[in-house]
């Protein structure tokens, strides 16, 4: 869908930003594009839309040559949010959604109304729309620049580091929007970031820039986290690789063992092992430690809090984590309905993770 042919980007001040990049980004998935400082990424994404214009190669959209498209309308079927949203101050939020609808043709009674169902679909209401940008928190216009990209259902998105300005858990929160908005409308985005833990939580095939702009891997984030391909990606990815890995480790045949269960409220007599304390809709609430009760009856305030859960059919880091978290050792398994199915031990994860290396060495 986007692909860049030995491109090359050399200011005028001999500055090689883009080194002959080559790589194509596929239709209908996220593509990060993410390096330390200064390694090329905004230039190369900003050639896309020919705000930025190669000294080199080529970069074709959909099959076309961009040189052969005049910028204006380029940009236009390509939609581009940056950090701060740069939202126009003395433009109501509606107005700022409907910009590119408006030079497009559309009456303001369509663009405005396209505006406020945009404004739903990024989860906001639509009360704000009467607002100025000013008047917004910074996740808030984001949004509103997520919005404003999609505004003409533009079949590419170029993002640069769009959710950098906003707090951690904000930035979180902007993440799964925009995996859950990805779900739904399947366009094909170039996300930029300097930040490796988003590029992985997002991105679907991830390139890591290096200083010169050259192009250091072009991989998924599994293949980027447990194979890196030099030692610059290895440090870039950083620490606990081994163990962020395992987020993309399914967890298959991994067996799930009984342990004894009580229900909250019932009477108990001593056990001899840790029991999980379960409510009436079998949801785990917290253990009782070995020989914690003689014949009494289990109150939720003699528990002691369990571990993170894991869900079942997710990845093996989840079981893993249950595991070392929980203070009996015993990682609690839910369904998707959070309904207790059994425990495992993180000796039963890593014994699995062995096996399968075992398979797959004795196929090769
Ligand atoms: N107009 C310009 N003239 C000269 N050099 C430039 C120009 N724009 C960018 N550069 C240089 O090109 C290189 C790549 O810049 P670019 O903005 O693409 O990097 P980046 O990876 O996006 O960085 P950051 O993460 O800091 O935004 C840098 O060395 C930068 O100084």
């Amino acid at each position: 869908m986007i692909e860049f042919q030995a491109v090359t980007k050399r200011f005028d001040d001999g500055t090689v930003a883009v080194d002959e990049l080559t790589l194509s980004v596929q239709a209908g998935t996220i593509t990060v594009f993410v390096g330390p400082s200064g390694c090329g990424k905004t230039t190369s994404l900003r050639m896309v839309n020919r705000m930025v214009e190669p000294t080199g190669g080529t970069i074709l959209v959909n099959g076309k040559d961009i040189r052969d498209s005049d910028p204006a309308l380029l940009r236009r079927g390509i939609g581009y949010v940056i950090q701060q949203a740069g939202l126009f101050p003395h433009r109501s939020v509606l107005d700022n959604i409907a910009t590119v609808p408006l030079l497009s043709g559309w009456t303001r009674r369509k663009a405005r109304a396209r505006a406020a169902e945009l404004l739903e679909t990024v989860g906001l209401p639509v009360e704000l729309g009467k607002r100025y940008p000013a008047q917004l928190s910074g996740g808030q216009q984001q949004r509103v620049g997520v919005a404003r990209a999609l505004a003409a259902d533009p079949p590419v998105l170029l993002m640069d580091e769009p959710f950098s300005a906003v707090d951690p858990v904000v930035r979180e929160g902007l993440q799964d929007e925009l995996l859950r908005l990805q779900a739904e409308l399947d366009k094909t985005i170039v996300f930029v970031t300097h930040d490796i833990d988003e590029a992985v939580r997002i991105g679907e095939k991830i390139a890591v820039f290096r200083q010169g702009g050259v192009l250091a891997q072009y991989a998924t984030p599994a293949e980027l986290l447990t194979r890196p391909a030099n030692d610059f990606v290895a440090n870039f990815v950083g620490k606990d690789r081994g163990y962020r890995g395992l987020s993309f480790v399914e967890d298959g045949e991994l067996d799930v063992r009984s342990v004894d269960t009580v229900q909250v409220g019932a009477r108990r007599q001593a056990g001899t092992g840790w029991t999980l304390a379960l409510d009436a809709d079998n949801h785990p609430r917290g253990w009782l430690p070995p020989e914690s009760i003689a014949d009494g009856q289990v109150a939720e305030s003699s528990l002691v809090p369990g571990g993170s859960l894991h869900v079942r059919g997710t990845a093996l880091r989840g079981a893993l984590d249950a595991a070392l978290s929980s203070p009996a050792g015993l990682g609690v398994v839910v369904d998707e309905g959070g309904g207790y199915t059994g425990v495992v031990t993180a000796q039963q994860v890593l014994d699995l993770l062995e096996h399968r290396r075992e398979q797959e060495t004795g196929r090769v």
